[in-house]
């Protein structure tokens, strides 16, 4: 049996819009067995799940992410289908559009399973241009591929690369045809589409994830940010994200430098429409008000808060349950870690 195992992560940690990323220890699982005999799956594949998301996800190959990402990554190595016959049981804690990266593990998961049973040998650094062709923006990926607190960013690619790399998704991940494949070839992806740099975390820090039960699709919290900023807010978050690696690298941590550094002016206040309670839960939840606080953003595009915090987990998360309470918001909480290793594979 192959296992895959990638965390959950949170991406921005407020100024790094679509540049910080943070694995964390929520991980979906995936245990593949491939068995060499003749099936009737559609494409050789047979998909079970348990956990979040189990009453929406669509267990056909051709249309579950995990199983559309793995497909790609085969297909544009000119293999058809899966190995016959390729069965994949998914474990999913993470909750699905909640801001923990719940389809970058999935596109991670995905990449991870077209090289293992396409036996491709794919680097990581090749894995994440794979994912780069679907989640075009690097923070939660490479956070789910290599683990840790990282910054990430997009090389300046030729113009045919570019062009190769800015194809339609619709091309990369067709839509479902019923299990038929349709024949198309999807390009590889230009090489070294995106890097990253792994930065130091300060052991003392914790996140608490305060979790609502409701969800908020990226895609439409991604729609509701300008097209354009001006040039006193740019310089704001510049001045706080060239604060925030250090400030949360550097032990013991400083509360104040934390939370400073973690402001932002790009996405959070743009978002505040789709988050009952947002401004005020990100205004008054302060080091000086809930001693053991460090900071407090929108983990990614929402709805999650992560409050990363050294010491009164509980007594922080209660508070802010209470104020979203107060916007008739259920919520559950989560006390988590970084989850240094990524992404991993192991064969038993
Ligand atoms: N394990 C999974 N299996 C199949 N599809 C999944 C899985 N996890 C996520 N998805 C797909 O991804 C969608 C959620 O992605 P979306 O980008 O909106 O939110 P998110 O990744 O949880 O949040 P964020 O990007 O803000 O961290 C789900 O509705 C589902 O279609
Ligand atoms: N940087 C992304 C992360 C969510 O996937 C955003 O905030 O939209």
């Amino acid at each position: 049996m192959i296992t895959i195992k990638v965390p959950c992560s949170s991406a921005n940690i407020g100024p790094g819009f679509d540049v910080i990323g943070l694995a964390l220890s929520i991980w979906l699982e995936l245990r593949v067995e491939v068995e060499d005999k003749p099936t009737k799956a559609p494409l050789n594949c047979v998909i079970t799940y348990e956990g979040e998301g189990a009453e929406e996800v669509p267990l056909s190959a051709d249309a579950n992410l995990i199983t559309r990402t793995a497909l790609y990554v085969l297909r544009s190595y000119g293999q058809r289908a899966f190995p016959a016959e390729t069965r994949v049981h998914i474990i999913n804690p993470i909750p699905l559009g909640r801001g923990l990266g719940s389809s970058g593990a999935a596109v991670v998961a995905g990449v991870a399973l077209g090289n293992e049973v396409g036996k491709l040998g794919l680097s990581k650094a090749r894995m994440l241009d794979y994912c780069l062709m679907i989640e075009r923006h690097p923070d939660n990926v490479a956070a789910a591929l290599y683990g840790g607190f990282v910054g990430t960013y997009l090389n300046d690619l030729s113009p045919e690369d570019t062009e190769r790399k800015e194809i339609p998704l619709s091309e990369v991940l067709p839509a479902p045809a019923g299990g038929i494949d349709t024949g198309e070839t999807p390009p590889q992806p230009p090489i070294g589409i995106g890097h990253y740099m792994k930065f130091p975390w300060a052991k003392e820090i914790k996140a608490i994830a305060i979790i609502p039960h409701f969800e908020v699709a990226t895609a439409e919290a991604r729609g509701v940010l300008p097209a354009s900023y001006s040039r006193q807010d740019v310089v704001f978050n510049l001045q706080r994200i060239a604060l925030l690696p250090s400030a949360l690298g550097t032990s013991p941590p400083n509360a104040e430098q934390i939370y400073l550094a973690m402001q932002d002016k790009v996405h959070q206040p743009y978002r505040k429409g789709l988050i009952p309670g947002l401004p005020e839960i990100l205004q008054s939840v302060t080091p000086k008000s809930h001693p053991g606080l460090c900071g407090i953003c929108l983990s990614g595009a929402g709805p999650t808060i992560l409050a990363l915090a050294t010491e009164n987990f509980e007594a922080i998360a209660e508070a802010i349950l209470e104020m979203f309470k107060q916007k008739n918001l259920e919520c559950r909480w989560e006390l988590l870690e970084p989850a240094e290793d990524g992404t991993t594979v192991t064969y038993s």
